[in-house]
């Protein structure tokens, strides 16, 4: 649970008093609420109510955070010493195409962040807040000290408050105390010294589970007690799969560099040329094998692909998971509303005997009315079947539903006798009861009446009728409170019966999921037979379903066994929900969930891609990554076609920068060794290296192979490195070849063999990705003007550059005319020879389910 507010022995530590807000006197007075001005003068006092420090540093603190990268700051240091020797020109210019680098950069990546945090505002989260004297719908942020908020299951605590009123509410506090269990809420000063005894007061980040409360905001931002951890918590989550890959990339690329500069500084210093010079060699050859351009070329496509969703109307509230979508080979969804209508109506009241029984409905409307929480889906359908039936009666006490009892109580009084009345799943209500309702009153509840009422309870549920069961027993007197414990010797009374007519839709989205190589898992709180009956409908195979009885008894290991070949899961808790994900994402799938209600958060969480709906609770929205606007299964296929678009673009610059790019700098590594001079100066080297980097501008923005889209991709780094292995060394022969003609045939001197180098090593590195852009001919796969026109306008500058009249500025000299043409038919044989190996070196299309065998490899 990692260090949160515990002290080492697990406990819960004491805070200082002047955090303790809830012992402040503030909260004993009730309040009605904030005006709007007054909230306005508040805001500005405050400053908005947020606790994520994640948001966009500022343009200036981008440049810095660029401009202090080691390499660069080296670069810059030896520049300004050779300055200092008297050479002001490559000073000059050594800026210049810093100052461009870190430009480009800057402004692309901006633009891109721009449009999709756009997007996320869009769903931000909203809370009910009295001001001015009625309820209003407000956006989180706006939130400050002094505002009334109202709170209903499954809503998100918008800041720290005092509770003012609550009706069997109940906190989830596990973020904040690492308790497991929902804490009771209920108004009245406490003297507690810890947040976890503190009874009368929410916390921000905490979410409310059952019942309602209306709370006084005391602290808002970075002044509750989830802003002073904020950041210990968004350390203790673990690097989605993109991520993860992201970053075994940027180690072999390290690995790489280091190798390669040692190597050019080691042989330098044998060889005993000067030593500020190869220094700076050596930094532009780490500079230009850098892939200073993965995070931006990262950002825009995913950003790109955040806009493209969102007119497919999916939001997008974590970039990566656009990528993680695409890699997803599992997708595990809930029943209600994905793949069903989420309509739901009480098809019938049934007693004991299997009869229509009206007197059943009217208990089911006591409790839900009485209660029952808004929003619950099953208390609203009985509700609409029984809309008087709770007349005449008041509440005395009630004890909510919640996703582990599967059970809701209230204590209620009618003409004076008080009573207590619990619906749940039947076997949780059975498991309380003694006793069945018969025609001569209660009758003790044997074996034989025991099965008679599963018989029921299962053919119901067969024809795909959700069941809740019914209890009841006479209290001698009216209670305070309720507890567990007093759901027992209850008398059985009867079943409510639901319908809930699957989605038309559902059946083809699953079968495209399907083709797209995405297999798709049902896990339900409901009963086995209705989930097996719904398959069955949608036209779907069936198989076995486990159940969360089962789930319980298996051990992490065994469970891990199961999961991969179960399709669907019955009667699972919230807390098996994870586990599943979990399991799954251990035997090496990538994994998707897609849920709405407070029970399917903690799996939203846990999965790779997290999915949501926009109508969902607080809870399970903002654990998700992706919110669709629509529930509808189809909307994924079309994510996950975008999620492997943007993977597929990333990957070409990743082939790009690990194969002609590190070939490039692998010869000029070789170079230093076997040229009697520097192969290139360090100006020419990082020209070389602005001018690549601008002809990638356009791979965002590329179009991809059918072949790309078709199955789940996922970072393979055995992959890259076979690519590397390959196309690296091939382009360094073509470069080295190019060394020995200009040397021992031309006789080239120091300026017109770098000249000669410039141009070939442009040309082969800009335009190479027109070859391993696809992994079909050329021809066969039209590239995106974007792409043609950045990188042949690279092309274009570097010969203008090298060629122009302005060439000696940059230490170029004029090339002969059969220099020229040596240089253009080299580059055109390596095209030709990269087109030959490329296949072999791309291997097999590679599939997400390879990671788990990459993963412990590496
Ligand atoms: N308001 C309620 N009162 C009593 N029992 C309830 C209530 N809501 C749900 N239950 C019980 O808890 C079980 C699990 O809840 P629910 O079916 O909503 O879980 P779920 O995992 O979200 O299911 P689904 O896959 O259909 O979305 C229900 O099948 C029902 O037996
Ligand atoms: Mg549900």
């Amino acid at each position: 649970m990692g260090t949160r507010l515990m002290d080492p022995s697990g406990h819960a530590a004491a805070m200082p008093t002047e955090h303790r807000f809830w012992l402040r006197a503030e909260g004993s007075a009730a309040s009605a609420g904030l005006t709007g001005a007054e909230a306005r003068r508040q805001l500005l006092r405050d400053g908005p109510n947020v606790v994520e420090r994640l948001r966009r540093p500022s343009v200036l603190r981008q440049i810095l955070r660029r401009l202090a990268e080691p390499l660069v700051l080296i670069l810059i240091a030896a520049a300004a010493i050779s300055a200092a020797t008297g050479d002001m020109a490559s000073l000059v210019l050594i800026a210049l195409i810093v100052a461009a680098s870190i430009g480009l950069e800057t402004w692309q990546e901006h633009g891109a962040e721009k449009a999709a945090e756009a997007l996320r505002n869009s769903i931000a989260l909203t809370v009910r807040v009295l001001r001015d004297g009625r309820e209003q719908s407000l956006r989180a942020e706006d939130i400050v000290r002094g505002d009334v908020v109202r709170l209903a299951p499954g809503n998100l605590v918008p800041a720290d408050g005092v509770v003012l009123a609550a009706s069997g509410a109940h906190a989830d506090e596990a973020i904040l105390t690492g308790e497991p269990y929902p804490v009771a809420k209920r108004p009245g000063p406490s003297r507690a010294e810890t947040m976890a005894d503190a009874h009368d007061a929410l916390f921000a980040g905490t979410s409310l589970v059952s019942g309602e409360a209306t709370m006084l905001v005391c602290e808002t931002g970075l002044a509750t007690v989830l802003g002073t951890i904020s950041t210990d918590l968004a350390a203790d989550q673990p690097p989605p799969a993109f991520e993860r890959g992201l970053r075994r990339l940027g180690l072999l690329l390290v690995r790489l560099t280091l190798a390669l500069v040692l190597f050019v500084l080691l042989v330098q210093y044998a060889l005993h040329r000067p030593v500020l010079e190869s220094f700076m060699f050596a930094a532009a050859l780490a500079v230009g094998l850098t892939p200073e351009l993965l995070p931006m070329v990262t950002t825009i496509t995913l950003a790109r692909g955040a806009v493209r969703l969102a007119a497919r109307r999916v939001i997008v509230k974590r970039l990566a998971a656009i990528h993680d979508l695409g890699a997803m080979d599992v997708l595990c969804t809930d029943k209600t509303g994905t793949l069903t209508e989420a309509r739901i109506s009480l098809a019938v009241a049934l007693g004991p005997d299997g009869r229509d029984d009206p007197a059943v409905l009217a208990l089911a409307a006591v409790n839900s009315a009485l209660g029952g929480s808004a929003g619950n889906p099953l208390d609203t359908a009985i509700l609409a079947a029984a809309p008087e039936a709770a007349c005449g009666w008041s509440a005395l006490a009630a004890l909510p539903f919640d996703f582990e009892r599967r059970r809701a109580s209230v204590a209620a009084s009618h003409d004076g006798k008080a009573m207590l009345i619990v619906k749940g799943a039947p076997e949780a209500v059975l498991a309380a009861c003694v006793a069945v309702d018969g025609p001569g009153g209660p009758q003790p509840l044997d074996a034989a009446r025991r099965a008679a009422l599963d018989v029921i309870h299962e053919a119901r549920a067969a024809q795909g009728e959700r069941l809740l069961g019914l209890a009841w027993r006479a209290l001698p007197e009216a209670p305070a409170r309720l507890a567990v414990s007093d759901e027992s010797d209850l008398v059985f009374a009867g079943f409510c019966a639901f319908l809930d007519p699957p989605k038309p839709s559902a059946a083809e989205a699953i079968e495209r999921l399907g083709q797209l190589g995405v297999r798709v898992k049902i896990i339900s709180g409901d009963a086995a037979p209705v989930v097996a009956h719904l398959v069955a409908q949608l036209g779907l195979p069936a198989g076995q379903v486990l159940s969360g009885e089962e789930i319980a008894r298996l051990t992490d290991a065994a469970l891990r066994r199961r999961v991969v070949a179960t399709r669907l899961f019955a009667r699972v808790s919230p807390d098996q929900k994870m586990r599943i994900i979990r399991a799954l994402s251990e035997a090496g799938h990538t994994v998707g969930f897609l849920g709405d209600g407070i029970n399917d958060a903690p799996a939203i969480r846990a999965a790779d891609a997290g999915l949501s709906v926009n109508t969902a609770t607080d809870v399970a929205r903002a654990a998700a990554d992706l919110i669709l606007l629509d529930n509808d299964l189809g909307v994924i296929a079309d994510g996950i076609a975008e999620g492997r678009r943007t993977y597929a673009n990333i990957m070409k610059y990743v082939r790009m920068g690990t194969s002609s790019n590190f070939g490039n700098m692998l010869s000029m590594a070789l170079a230093s060794v076997l040229v009697p001079f520097l192969p290139m100066t360090a100006v020419q080297i990082l020209l070389n290296n602005l001018l690549y980097d601008a002809s990638q501008i356009g791979l965002p923005l590329d179009e991809v192979d059918a072949d790309d889209l078709a199955t789940p991709r996922n970072w393979s780094i055995a992959a890259i490195e076979r690519f590397t292995a390959i196309m690296g060394p091939l382009s360094s022969l073509f470069d080295l070849s190019t060394f020995a003609i200009l040397l021992l045939v031309f006789h080239a001197g120091a300026a017109q063999f770098r000249t000669a180098w410039f141009v070939e090593s442009m040309l082969t590195q800009l335009l190479v990705v027109f070859v391993i852009r696809t992994r079909a001919r050329p021809w066969r796969s039209r590239p995106a003007r974007a792409l043609v026109a950045t990188s042949l306008g690279a092309c274009a500058a570097a010969l203008a550059l090298a060629l122009g009249p302005w060439a000696g500025l940059f230490g170029f000299a004029p090339l002969p005319g059969h220099l020229l043409a040596l240089v253009a038919a080299l580059a055109a044989a390596y095209l030709l020879l990269a087109e030959a190996l490329k296949r072999h070196a791309m291997g097999r299309a590679h599939r997400a389910r390879h990671r788990a065998r990459s993963t412990h490899a590496g």
